[in-house]
């Protein structure tokens, strides 16, 4: 059985002020980290403080981004060396915002992967096709092919402890939520991927978010589906109270 894994992904947004308020407010209340892992996915000028706000509760914190290598020239980048110094538990990589924006490609999201690993971080791996490629029939593939790039080289035991989230690009931000059955067939492709590309112990292990316009209203309804065991949230996170209802809408289902 895996254990649910619910991550917000605040963006952009948040000064320190509103992190540490927000931190402060949900991590007496979030459900026992038996029956779900509670994550929030923060800018990187704040994690430090967000790690020492929630010490000791079971909120950890994700960076969403970082660089794959130790240390050194890469001005303005965020060292996964460093993160782990500071406590932080999980790194989102490879986000389609990071993708088209970025520059990130399957090749650097596959170094982060591996680089997160060297650093006792989990890897939060993004993946999820546009909406051309949907229509085109081409999803199944495009994904299992930016999964196959994005674990290369890593052990079984790594692959079990991944995190994959499956977003449809077309779905995030949009309001516009791909449906739970359409989502669990992608999430369960993703699977069958690991199980070839691995095995049947890291396939069953590794736990697959769907991301995508997430709500409490909704939420129940991707968890109830055999391969989606968790969520990927943008804007239902960045509120406290929408934040806790996501987690305890899964803590109870
Ligand atoms: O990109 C996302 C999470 O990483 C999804 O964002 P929304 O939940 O705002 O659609």
């Amino acid at each position: 059985m895996r254990k649910p894994i619910i991550a917000g992904n605040w963006k952009m947004n948040k000064t320190l002020e509103e992190a540490l308020e927000f931190a402060n407010s949900v991590k007496e209340k979030v459900p026992a980290a038996a029956s779900v892992d509670s994550v929030i996915g923060a800018p990187a000028l704040f994690l430090g403080q967000l790690v020492e706000a929630v010490e000791g509760t079971n909120v950890k914190i994700s960076a969403q981004n970082a660089h794959f290598e130790e240390s050194g020239a890469f001005t303005g980048e965020t060292s996964l060396k460093a993160l782990a110094d500071l406590g932080v538990s999980y790194v989102i990589i490879g986000h389609s915002e990071r993708r088209e924006m970025f520059n990130e490609t399957d090749e650097s999201v596959n170094k982060k992967a591996r680089a997160a690993f060297k650093q006792g971080l989990v890897p939060i791996v993004c993946c999820g096709e546009t909406l051309d490629q949907r229509e085109a029939g081409e999803t199944n593939d495009f994904v299992a092919g930016q999964i196959k790039a994005a674990l290369e080289g890593l052990t079984e035991e790594q692959v079990s402890n991944t995190v994959i989230a499956y977003e449809p690009i077309w779905a995030i931000g949009t309001g516009k939520s791909s449906s739970a059955q359409d989502a669990n067939e992608v999430c369960a492709h993703i699977r069958e991927t690991v199980r070839g590309l691995y095995s049947e112990k890291s396939a069953d292990s590794v736990r697959i978010q769907y991301g995508g316009s997430v709500k409490p209203e909704n939420i129940a309804e991707y968890m109830a589906e055999s391969d989606i065991d968790g969520a990927l949230v943008g804007g239902a996170s960045l509120d406290a109270a929408s934040y806790l209802a996501l987690l305890e809408a899964v803590s109870n289902g």
